[in-house]
């Protein structure tokens, strides 16, 4: 049976119609409206379940990212299985004091009051998955959802196929399923599931797409995250190590065959600057990946036909400086150095998302800032220098979702940084507690007692003259800090 456009729970078949998806939603909805998910226990659970999941099915999900991307088990652990674990991990050991109510200051008017703010769960929230870390992009906002006390629908992505298949088929196993479905399908399937109203959406992908999202979810005034993609610039000082750069450099580039949003997209550098830098990158390469890249283990493959061509036909931009081979049957494009990249070439138009590096040169610092500057804000950028200097400058003077500064996005792996785009890159953050934030109502709470009526009269109309100074006074921010 095709599983397209259905919705899996634990143990049950897809649903197909016209809207597949109603059932689930209304069945989710009305488990939400029920309370049941609210309670820490409830959520303890299930964050034990999905630790369970992932700890039993490490080997599963490997597999499936095998199959996927040909990733390495090692790149699968330390990019998505171990994060997710961690995440899990920390969601467990802050549960209780992420949903402590948080105490605020009160003024004159409301000193016997108590006021605080509660975070509540939203309801029922999307989460929208890629291909590119399909585990880690679907589960790691899944727990910032759970954590929060919400239902979820998770919608991961269709063309990563070994992994959607055990998120579908595995994963519901693990959690409550009245609370908790995974929905099923493409572009067609996600626009129908996007017409239901949901009251939080987490949309991970590119974005074209994301204006898409971003539109269905203005319908029902949704709240939304939108964590996108781009090009991310990285900046290389003439103060710099080049082999020390090389390696970092080529290590985030060609992580998981290069289809790593925040991966450096291109390098701006001097033209003397590349001339180090490239036989530094070649020697790099050859290192990480031996003499024929194609038969190293620690290298992935493009996710699909459509991507490859895609990639295959920037190769063609600039000048091939290392790399540069293909094989359209195996999906391998080798980790390639493009130099005399311009501007105006495609390569420099649109984010690669492929294990192909293009090194543009400018003439100073202030060249390059301008040149970052003049384009999209992107979701990462770095810089490289022994002078510390022009590092704070570059971070200074810019602006972007994140920054590493003589290195990569190992930003990435601590869930005590907020991650998220800024401007095009995306809007919203989460990650560790900022999930928790990101998937709950801060709701303002202030509770009066009841009686003590004769103190409130002073506020009542008709005002008297005496009682507008006091309640004036009261109001004012000086009468706050006599507290
Ligand atoms: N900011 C981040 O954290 C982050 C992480 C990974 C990838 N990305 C970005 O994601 C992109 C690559 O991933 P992708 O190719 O899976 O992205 P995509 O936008 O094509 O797809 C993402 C999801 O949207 C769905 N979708 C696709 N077309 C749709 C449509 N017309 N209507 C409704 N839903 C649709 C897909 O089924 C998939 O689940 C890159 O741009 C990359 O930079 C961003």
């Amino acid at each position: 049976m095709s599983n397209k456009g259905a919705t899996k729970s634990a143990g049950s078949e897809p649903t197909l119609g016209t809207d597949p998806f109603k059932d689930t939603v209304q069945r989710l909805r009305e488990t939400f409206n029920s309370g049941r998910t609210r309670p820490a226990a409830f959520r303890v659970a299930q964050l034990e379940g999905l630790g369970r999941f992932l700890r039993e099915k490490q080997q599963l999900l490997q597999e499936a990212l095998v199959q996927d991307l040909r990733k390495s088990p090692f790149e699968s652990d330390i990019s998505e299985i171990i994060l997710c674990q961690n995440e899990v991990d920390l969601a467990l050991k802050n549960l209780q004091a992420w949903m402590k109510d948080t105490p605020a200051s009160t003024n004159l008017l409301t000193k016997l009051d108590s006021a605080f703010t509660r975070k509540e769960p939203f309801g029922l929230v999307l989460i929208i998955g890629p291909w590119n870390y399909p585990v880690n992009l679907t589960l790691v906002p899944l727990v910032g959802a759970i954590a929060a006390g919400n239902c979820v629908i998770l919608k991961p992505s269709e063309i990563s196929k070994g992994t959607e298949k055990v998120l579908a088929e595995v994963l519901p196993q693990y959690l409550d399923q009245s609370s908790f479905a995974v929905a099923l399908g493409g572009p067609e399937e996600t626009q129908k599931l996007l017409e239901h109203k949901f009251d939080y959406i987490l949309f991970t992908g590119s974005p074209r797409v994301g204006k898409i999202i971003y539109q269905s979810a203005a319908k029902h005034l949704t709240p939304i995250t939108l964590e996108l993609g781009g090009k991310n610039p990285c900046y290389v000082d003439d103060n710099c190590d080049p082999q020390t750069v090389a390696n970092r450099l080529a290590w985030f580039r060609y992580f998981n065959t290069g289809q790593t949003c925040v991966a450096p997209d291109y390098v701006l550098c001097s033209p003397e600057m590349q001339e180090r830098l490239v036989p530094a990158l070649q020697n790099t390469i050859t290192r990480f990946y031996g003499e024929d890249p194609q038969n190293s283990p620690n290298l992935g493959r493009i996710i699909s036909q459509k991507h490859f061509k895609r990639l295959h036909e920037l190769l063609s931009c600039g000048r091939v400086a290392f790399g540069g081979q293909s094989d359209e049957n195996s999906l391998y494009i080798a980790p390639t150095v493009l130099v005399d990249v311009q501007e105006k070439e495609k390569v420099m138009q649109e984010e690669i998302f492929g294990p192909i590096l293009p090194l543009m040169t400018v003439r100073s610092l202030d060249e390059a800032i301008d040149f970052i500057n003049r384009r999209e804000k992107p979701l990462a950028l770095y810089a490289f220098s022994n002078n510390s200097q022009v590092v704070n400058q570059v971070l200074d003077r810019t602006s972007s979702g994140n920054f590493g500064g003589n290195d990569g996005f190992l930003y990435m792996t601590l869930p005590s940084l907020p991650f998220g785009g800024v401007g095009k890159s995306g809007m919203g953050r989460y990650h560790g507690k900022f999930s928790f934030d990101t998937f709950s109502n801060h709701r303002a709470c202030l509770l009066s007692p009841s009686g003590l009526e004769k103190l409130n009269e002073i506020r009542y109309p008709p005002y008297s003259s005496r009682a507008q100074k006091l309640l004036r006074w009261a109001m004012s921010s000086h009468s706050c800090t006599l507290l």
